[in-house]
Formats: C-alpha cells, sequence, structure tokens
C-alpha cells in the first residue's frame, strides 16, 4: 500500500531514528507494519533487540547533558519548533496514522493536534521549573530546593495512540532537560518515526531523541536492564505494566505507568438523557472503542433504563463502518484478529449469561477486523466485560436502583483510571465523585483528556500523571542543598 503524502520524507522505510542516524537493525532482519482495514503491508522497519539498544542509551549519555545545560528558554525554542512542524504536516502525519493503525482519518487528524499540544505545553512548562527557599532553623545557613532533570529516560507506548502516546511523554522529558529513547508498538511505529524527522528539522540533537523499533522483550529488557536509563514510562496493559515494574527493580527505576481501565459510566435518573447519549457515543465509540478511558461498563438507572437504551441504539445504528481513509466513516478496523476474538468473546459471554442484544453483535460484513457497533442491556456483572476491559465498540448495559450500589458495582474493580457519570443535581454530583475510585471522572461529559489536565489512574491503572503542570515532575529529581558557613 502507498501512502500519498506532500511531504513522502516522513514515511521512513527500513530505518530507525539512533544517535542522529538513519539504520537498520545489525542483522538486517526487518519488521512489517501492515495496513488493519486492509492487511495489505505499508513498510518495513527494523527488527532491532538489546545490542541496537545498549548502543542507543549510551549514545544519549552526552547529548543529554549538552541538552539539559541550555537554557530553559532555548529548549522551549526548540520545542515550539517541533510543536511548528507537526502541525505544519498534520494532514500527512494523519494519513500515515491512519493506515497504520485503521481509526478514521478525522480522528487521526485531531490526534495529531492532540499530541502536539502536549509539546507545545511542555514548551512553556520548561520555563516554570522553580525551585524554592527554606527559612532555616540555624541562622547561619540558607536551604535551597533545585529541581533538575533526571537524565536518560526511555518510554514505552501503545498501538491505539501511534503519536500522543509518545509527545505525552517526550514533551515533558525534553523540556525538562532529559534524553529519551522511544519503543512504539510493533503495529505502528511509522507515526513515532515521521515524529522524529520533524524533531531532527526542529533541531533536537539525535542522542536526545531517539525511536528504537524491534523486538518488545529485548528492547524492554535492555532498558529494563541498564542503569543510565533513571526513567521509565509506559503505557499500555497492566499485564506488560507488572513485567516491567519487576523488571525495572533491580536498577530502582523511576516509574510512569499508564495501564488499563474498566471506566464506569453511569446514567442517573436525573441525567439530560440526549447528552448522556452524545457522552456515550464519543466515550465508547471513539477509535472503535479502543482508548483507555473508554466507558466499559454503562450503568443505567432503573426509571430512565428504556429510554437511554433506546435512545443509544438508533444513535450507534448510525454509525460508519469502514476504511478509515473513506469520507464519513466513523468507526475503523480493530488492530487485530486477536483483538476482535476478545470482542466476540466478551459479547458471546454476557448474551450467555442472560444479556438482550439490542443492536450489533456480531462481525462486520466488510470481514476482516471489522466489528459491528454493538449495544447489549441487562448485562450480569457475572459477564466477563464487567471486569475485563473489551477494547472494542461494544456497550453493556447495566441496570442499577439507588446511589449506594451503582457506587459499589462501579468501584468493583482493580482498576482506576477514568469514569463518568450524568447527573444535574449539584449533591448527587459532589457525592459520587468523591465517592468514585479513579484518577479522572468525567460529570456530564464523555471525553475529559487533554495537554493541560492531569492524566492518570489509581489502584492498577498506574503510577503518576501525564499532562498538566504535574506531567514535568515525572522528570524532574528534587535536590536539596544546605548553604551553611554564612
Ligand atoms: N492508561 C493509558 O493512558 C493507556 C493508553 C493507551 C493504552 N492503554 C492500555 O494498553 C492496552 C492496549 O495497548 P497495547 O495492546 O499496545 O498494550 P501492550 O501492553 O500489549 O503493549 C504496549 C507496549 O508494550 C510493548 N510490550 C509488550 N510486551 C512487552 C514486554 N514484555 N517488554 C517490553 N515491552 C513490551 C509493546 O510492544 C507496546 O509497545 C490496553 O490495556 C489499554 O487500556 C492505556
Ligand atoms: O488510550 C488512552 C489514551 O490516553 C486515550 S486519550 O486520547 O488520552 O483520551
Amino acid at each position: 500500500m502507498s501512502i500519498q503524502l506532500k511531504y513522502p520524507a516522513l514515511l521512513k522505510q527500513g530505518v530507525a531514528w539512533l544517535a542522529g542516524a538513519w539504520v537498520g537493525a545489525d542483522s538486517g532482519a526487518t519488521l512489517t507494519v501492515t495496513n488493519p482495514a486492509t492487511a495489505q503491508p505499508i513498510a518495513e522497519v527494523p527488527l532491532m533487540g538489546r545490542v541496537e539498544t545498549e548502543r542507543a542509551i549510551a549514545a544519549a549519555a552526552e547529548p543529554q547533558k549538552a541538552w539539559r545545560s541550555l537554557t530553559a528558554k532555548d529548549r522551549a525554542a526548540r520545542l515550539k519548533a517541533w510543536f511548528a512542524l507537526i502541525m505544519q504536516h498534520q494532514d500527512d502525519l494523519a494519513r500515515i496514522l491512519t493506515a497504520e493503525q485503521g481509526k478514521p482519518l478525522a480522528e487521526a487528524r485531531g490526534e495529531i493536534a492532540y499530541g502536539a499540544s502536549f509539546i507545545e505545553w511542555f514548551a512553556e512548562e520548561a520555563k516554570r521549573v522553580y525551585g524554592e527557599v527554606i527559612p532555616a532553623p540555624q541562622g547561619d545557613r540558607r536551604l535551597l530546593v533545585l529541581k533538575q532533570p533526571i537524565g536518560v529516560t526511555a518510554a514505552i507506548t501503545p498501538w491505539n495512540f501511534p503519536t500522543a502516546m509518545i509527545t505525552r511523554k517526550v514533551g515533558p522529558a525534553l523540556a525538562a532537560g532529559c534524553a529519551m529513547i522511544v519503543k512504539p508498538a510493533e503495529q505502528t511505529p511509522l507515526s513515532a518515526l515521521a515524529l522524529a524527522v520533524l524533531a531532527e528539522e526542529a533541531g533536537i540533537p539525535g542522542g536526545v531523541f531517539q525511536v528504537i523499533t524491534g523486538d518488545p522483550r529485548e528492547i524492554g529488557g535492555a532498558i529494563c536492564d541498564s542503569p543510565v536509563v533513571t526513567k521509565l514510562s509506559f503505557t499500555g496493559s497492566t499485564e506488560v505494566g507488572r513485567i516491567l515494574m519487576r523488571q525495572s527493580a533491580d536498577t530502582i527505576k523511576k516509574l510512569s505507568l499508564e495501564l488499563g481501565g474498566n471506566a464506569p459510566f453511569i446514567v442517573f435518573d436525573d441525567a439530560d438523557l440526549d447528552a448522556a447519549v452524545d457522552g456515550a457515543i464519543a466515550s465508547k465509540y471513539r477509535n472503535a472503542g479502543q482508548t483507555c478511558v473508554c466507558a466499559n461498563r454503562l450503568f443505567v438507572q432503573d426509571g430512565v433504563f428504556d429510554a437511554f437504551a433506546q435512545k443509544l441504539a438508533d444513535r450507534v445504528a448510525k454509525l460508519e463502518v469502514g476504511d478509515g481513509f473513506t469520507d464519513g466513516i466513523t468507526q475503523g478496523p480493530l488492530i487485530d484478529e486477536a483483538a476482535l476474538s476478545k470482542v466476540e468473546s466478551h459479547v458471546g459471554d454476557a448474551i450467555a449469561k442472560g444479556a438482550r442484544l439490542v443492536s450489533g453483535g456480531k462481525r462486520h460484513a466488510l470481514g476482516g477486523t471489522f466489528y459491528e457497533p454493538t449495544v447489549l442491556a441487562d448485562v450480569s456483572p457475572d459477564a466477563l466485560m464487567f471486569r475485563e476491559e473489551t477494547f472494542g465498540p461494544v456497550a453493556p448495559l447495566f441496570r442499577f436502583k439507588t446511589d449506594e450500589e451503582v457506587i459499589e458495582l462501579a468501584n468493583r474493580t482493580e482498576f482506576g483510571l477514568a469514569s463518568y457519570f450524568y447527573s444535574r443535581d449539584i449533591g448527587r454530583i459532589w457525592r459520587v465523585a468523591e465517592a468514585l475510585e479513579y484518577g479522572m471522572v468525567g460529570v456530564n461529559t464523555g471525553i475529559i483528556s487533554n495537554e493541560v489536565a492531569p492524566f492518570g489512574g489509581v489502584k492498577q491503572s498506574g503510577l503518576g500523571r501525564e499532562g498538566s503542570h504535574h506531567g514535568i515532575d515525572e522528570y524532574l529529581e528534587i535536590k536539596y542543598v544546605a548553604m551553611a558557613g554564612l
């Protein structure tokens, strides 16, 4: 498959960005990147492993020292130049993203702008890394707190947001004065390599930002084993997050983990039902349900259950499934056959346990990894999709009677990333927002993500926050200086 680009240099073939050079794997081996909508090959990228990773880590140390010695204003200027180039090439970057990930082009353009916003935001945050002067208990000294970059860092990122999950990490890392080596998902490396093309043009030194592609276990193992890499930021499944956490123990790495979710979406009987349906469509079916903050369980209070279910089904029936490059398409393919099988198993399990199929419920007539947008009603809390992240375009509706009952149901999970509810009663809003055990709560909205707010989870959805003024702290160390003899 050829991707029509205005700037073809953005599509790298057979090379990754290591130490300021475009290089292949030592072995010459490659991975094939395919379009999930057509199963057609798009490009080859290097199948790198431990040796190349160790080379990249070694190549980062000196450039990071030079990078951190720049003024914050200088680093900010390079980041702003990078932001401008990303937005200048938004259409091409979106086309590369849709080709390798499958999401509709309009969503891909949105992701590019969202991803770029982290570079823009942290370019400014670079200039606001303030220290402290503490009133000393002794008169002969002054006590200072400095904030300094943690050093050489690494990021391992998922396929569902091939651009934004990288810039949400590399933005604060470089703003703080760190270097970063990124390993993108093997399904979607091309967006990361395109970002590297523009980073080079923006004047970001090669050893400061590197993109390595290849064997996840080999590359991840080398990153975790290296004492030079002092920080690892991971976005992906909780299962892999646990592996990386264990592997990082020997070097006591600082970790940021953005992991799986199991978001409740609660519709109370005083909700604006049309607004709640809008929010459910936006939260549940964005990226064909393949986002970590998608509504995974929809709880609807008894008195409005039938009305909400019908309104939602009517809207879901209008979703257009197809190739993300086709105008008007709002639902692309699932990333691969394994994802499709998981969705099928969740739907079959729920129906076997008594759920009623309201809309969809099977593979789409297009074949491949396309699945019909689906609504299930009266799903049992014993169903797999109550406790597992479906990661597909399926909305299971669970019925509830009281506030206390739905809060217990919503919190009955080891995950704690995003949550949502619709109500117009201010007392209920405060009580429910405070009772939900999640890092993020959307009230009367299904879309909460942006660059200015702290994104992250509690319980087994992760550690740390990305975005907001908190995000840069993940890449800083605090140094206390006691200046005595004065
Ligand atoms: N919390 C968030 O912000 C967020 C965002 C996106 C996705 N996710 C979660 O990610 C999951 C889906 O994404 P995915 O399928 O890419 O996740 P995944 O965990 O399978 O893969 C994520 C990344 O980890 C790498 N990886 C896999 N096994 C590894 C290993 N043993 N060592 C080192 N690296 C390894 C992959 O190559 C990929 O780059 C879902 O659970 C979703 O909720 C969370
Ligand atoms: O999938 C996880 C992403 O963080 C989703 S979002 O675009 O940041 O909401």
